[in-house]
């Protein structure tokens, strides 16, 4: 039998930073410690911790925006490089004001010239249901329609790697959840559809988050990383149903028991992190998070 190759191989990765707070020359703040971690292809990945745990930091290693030379990252079997083979989404829409939606989708595909970009930005804007607000510009849109135009600038590319930092935290509540259910709609659309398509593979997506509810609603696993330094402290397999958006989680049992795992642990790391706002605090007031 052939086994597939895993999609990302992590090899005893470490990462330090320079320390600008301190004066004297040379000294580094160590941010990552010895990750290990080995991802399929198709696999949705979630990196939950508390904050500085350096969530952000791996995702930036994995996309190849930043370079380690203690250890391995290799993407398809090669050391990434940023741009290719990847897409990124970020908190921020990171949209540019003065170009329509439609423009701002096509900046994803500079090697195309304007025709050939048509057909790939007509049908990203078809999947986020954004059609109707292609000539729009970023300033008439809600929060959660930017970040739909974010998802298909993403999504423009077909990457097969998908890397997405904190994509909804600044999103309300009501959109935040609406965005949850379109990536999930978008990401397993071939599982549901039953395609054995190579070219409607599910990508691989690396998903960070602070939201625990988040976490289990959309990873296969969940990368648990506890700080100072940045460590991988659990990998907890996910064991609801896919797809996903046709079966929601949180009507299932276990969704509650893992959420309850996953809380204590966050709530023990931060409680006993000497540079957190509640350290020190015990359990006092908080027993009941
Ligand atoms: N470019 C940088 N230069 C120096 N220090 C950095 C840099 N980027 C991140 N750090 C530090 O590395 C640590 C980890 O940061 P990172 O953003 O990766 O954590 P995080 O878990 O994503 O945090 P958050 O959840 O708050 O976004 C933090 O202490 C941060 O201040």
């Amino acid at each position: 039998m052939l086994l597939t190759p895993p999609h990302i191989v992590i090899d005893a990765l470490s990462h330090a930073f320079s320390d600008k707070k301190k004066t004297h020359e040379g000294s580094v703040m160590p941010v990552l410690q010895n990750i290990n971690l080995s991802v399929r292809r198709g696999e949705t990945i979630v990196f939950l911790g508390p904050s500085g745990c350096g969530k952000t930091t791996l995702l930036r290693l994995i996309a190849g925006l930043i370079k380690s030379d203690q250890g391995s990252v290799l993407v398809n079997g090669a050391a990434p490089q940023a741009g290719i083979g990847s897409a990124m989404m970020f908190q921020s829409f990171r949209l540019l004001p003065w170009k329509s939606v439609r423009e701002n989708i096509a900046f994803a595909l500079p090697h195309l010239s304007a025709a050939e970009r048509v057909a790939p930005v007509d049908k990203a804007l078809h999947q986020v249901g954004l059609t109707r607000f292609a000539n729009y510009y970023p300033a008439q849109l809600s929060g959660g329609m930017c970040q739909r135009v974010a998802l298909a600038r993403a999504l423009v590319m077909e990457p097969d790697l998908l890397l997405m930092d904190e994509p909804f935290a600044s999103l309300d509540a009501q959109s935040r959840e609406l965005m949850q259910a379109e990536t999930l709609r978008l990401t397993e659309k071939q599982l549901a559809t039953g395609s054995d398509d190579v070219h409607q593979a599910k990508a691989t997506l690396i998903f960070v988050t602070h939201s625990v509810d988040e976490a289990l609603i959309m990873g296969d696993r969940i990368v648990l990383m506890a700080p100072r330094p940045g460590r991988i402290h659990e990998i907890i397999d996910v064991p609801f149903e896919r797809p996903r958006f046709m079966n929601d989680p949180r009507d299932v049992p276990e969704f509650t028991r893992l959420r309850q795992h996953l809380w204590a642990s966050l709530r023990e790391m931060v409680l006993s992190d000497p540079q957190s706002d509640f350290y020190g605090r015990g359990n006092e007031g908080i027993a009941s998070w």
